[in-house]
């Protein structure tokens, strides 16, 4: 599902009226339905049915008009807050304000300090709060009285839905513009903006519904999208299937390099995830003296020695026996002749190659030898791996996922998953994806391991990187929400996520 930045939507609403035909006026009216529902609904259960709509002056405050006109139509008690002075609204709003004010419905202006001590005991007597202040059309930092108003919104206490997207949370990158409104629920119109996506903006909507409002599905594809949600129909379409007439060496050979000493669980779980995710043979390389205890604990996968692979001494080029997908580095450590193993697999695979953990560390260190890959390279590091790599502090690195993602891809012309709450993939050419599956319990040791495996079960299976890397997240965060359900998210093991792999498979085949 696409993603649109709040200048992608202006251009959306632009071709629905100019091109389509498709009157604004007509949009914000069912952008204000599309609310009322989830409002009506919302006022079942609850006693107190009286309705405060808090509008700024843009169209974001005309979807809040449109509102309290049909809530005032169902014979509900609606108070009505313009926050500004009302002279300023324009357009479609002003149509929707001025047909409010011939209905006489209570609207009240708030304007300053005093207005605000009144307001603040207005909204006490209300059952729900809808919040229409700032939508897509945010420009500036909030100051002020919006400030208080918000800060006021945010202290009651009271249910608060949000239209389209809580005030103060920039629609291009979820970013709080110095203070805004903690919604329970936000519904959004037609497609979800970047900021309902990523946090803090994410947290802030709350629960997230997104609305259809009449834009034609043409007006939507003519926009090429640039960002994209992982959705599960999506993963669904992508997953290797399975065929009857079909053997083990169908699903793909993936060779595993990883581990060393004190950290041979993380060639454990990175295989395992790759035979969990339906690889057909799964082989593990790590140092000849780990084999035995690799061997006790990984019954399905064949082992060998990295010394197998690569003899370091008379520098015999690494080698390679039909495997479809290379996956080094989880638990390697950072040994000179590991990182000659590594440069020798970047330089010499032809299968595609995922690059995590000590590997990209051991990347930092000399990245340029990123300019000679032959096959198609995934790398996935978290926040303090992108730091190593690029020389940006984690904190910058926070503040931009998207661009640190992007920037990445298309420098280096490999695939970066950088992970976090809400993991960004982006391709060579610049598209990203954003996976919405997972939550906090994963940030647990291995758990990395177990991604980069399942990335690199799918690749042997003879799916694209892009697509192996897309359904490895997706499926991953599944497998990490079963088991946040199942022991909650403080206790949960990497080993555990692995167990759930399949169950989040099988959930996904029912539909
Ligand atoms: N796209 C669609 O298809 C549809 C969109 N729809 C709806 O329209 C919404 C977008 O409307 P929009 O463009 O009018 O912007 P909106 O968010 O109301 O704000 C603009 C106003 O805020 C002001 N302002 C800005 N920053 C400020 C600040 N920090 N502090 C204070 N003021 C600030 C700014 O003032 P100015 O900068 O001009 O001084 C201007 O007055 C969208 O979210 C959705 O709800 C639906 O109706 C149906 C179809
Ligand atoms: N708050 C979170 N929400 C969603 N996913 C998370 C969160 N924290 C961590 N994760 C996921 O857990 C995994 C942790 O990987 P990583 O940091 O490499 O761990 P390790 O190196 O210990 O295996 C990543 O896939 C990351 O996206
Ligand atoms: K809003």
């Amino acid at each position: 599902m696409k993603i649109f930045s709040n200048e992608e939507m202006k251009n959306l609403d632009r071709i629905a009226i100019e091109e389509y035909k498709i009157p604004g006026i007509i949009l914000m009216e069912n952008a204000g339905i599309a609310v009322v529902k989830e409002i009506v609904k919302s006022l079942e259960i609850k006693e107190n049915k009286r309705v405060a709509i808090l509008c700024g002056l843009g169209n974001n405050g005309g979807d809040g008009f449109v509102i309290a006109r049909h809530l005032i139509s169902y014979g509900l008690g609606v108070d009505t807050y313009v926050i500004g002075n009302t002279s300023s609204i324009k357009g479609d709003a002003k149509i929707n304000y001025e047909i409010l004010v011939h209905l006489k419905a209570s609207i009240t202006t708030i304007k300053d300090e005093e207005d605000l001590a009144m307001l603040e005991d207005s909204l006490e007597k209300c059952g729900i709060l809808v919040d229409g202040i700032l939508g897509t059309g945010l420009q500036r930092p909030i100051e002020g009285v919006i400030k208080e108003v918000i800060a006021i919104v945010n202290k009651s206490k009271k249910e608060i839905i949000a239209i389209d997207i809580p005030s103060g949370i920039n629609g291009d990158d979820g970013e709080v513009y110095g203070e805004a409104v903690k919604a329970n629920k936000t519904i959004t119109f037609q497609l979800p903006k970047i900021g309902n996506i990523l946090y803090p903006g994410s947290d802030y909507c709350g629960k997230l519904l997104i609305e259809n409002i009449g834009i034609p599905k043409n007006a939507i594809d003519a926009i090429e999208a640039k960002i994209s949600l992982i959705t599960e129909k999506m993963v669904q379409a992508l997953l290797p299937k399975r065929y009857s007439d079909t053997h083990k060496g169908s699903y793909g050979k993936a060779l595993i390099i990883a581990g060393s000493f004190g950290m041979t669980g993380a060639a454990i779980l990175a295989s395992k995830a790759a035979l969990r995710s339906g690889a057909g043979i799964v082989k593990t390389a790590v140092p000849k003296e780990l084999s035995v205890i690799i061997e006790n604990q990984l019954i399905e996968a064949i082992t060998v020695s990295l010394e197998e692979l690569w003899n370091q001494d008379n520098q015999q080029a690494f080698r390679l026996k039909g495997e479809d997908a290379i996956a080094i580095g989880p638990g390697s450590g950072r040994a000179e002749a590991f990182k000659k193993l590594l440069e020798a697999v970047v330089e010499e695979a032809t299968v595609p190659v995922v690059i995590d953990a000590d590997g990209l560390n051991l990347l930092a260190e000399n990245i340029d030898i990123l300019k000679s890959l032959k096959a198609p390279c995934i790398i996935t590091p978290h926040p303090g791996e992108m730091a190593r790599l690029t020389g940006l502090s984690i904190d910058e690195i926070n503040r931009n996922r998207i661009d640190v993602a992007r920037g990445f891809s298309l420098k280096w012309k490999v695939i970066t998953l950088l992970k976090g709450a809400r993991t960004i993939i982006s391709d060579e050419k610049g598209n990203v994806y954003i996976n919405s599956t997972g939550n906090p319990g994963m940030a647990t040791a291995g758990s990395g391991d177990v991604l980069t495996g399942m990335i690199t079960g799918l690749l042997a299976q003879g799916i694209s990187p892009l697509e192996a890397t897309i359904t490895a997240a997706y499926l991953h965060g599944k497998a990490g929400d079963r088991t946040a359900e199942k022991y909650g998210q403080y206790s949960m093991l990497a080993g555990d996520i692995l167990e759930e792999i399949p169950y989040g498979i099988k959930e996904l085949l029912k539909f």
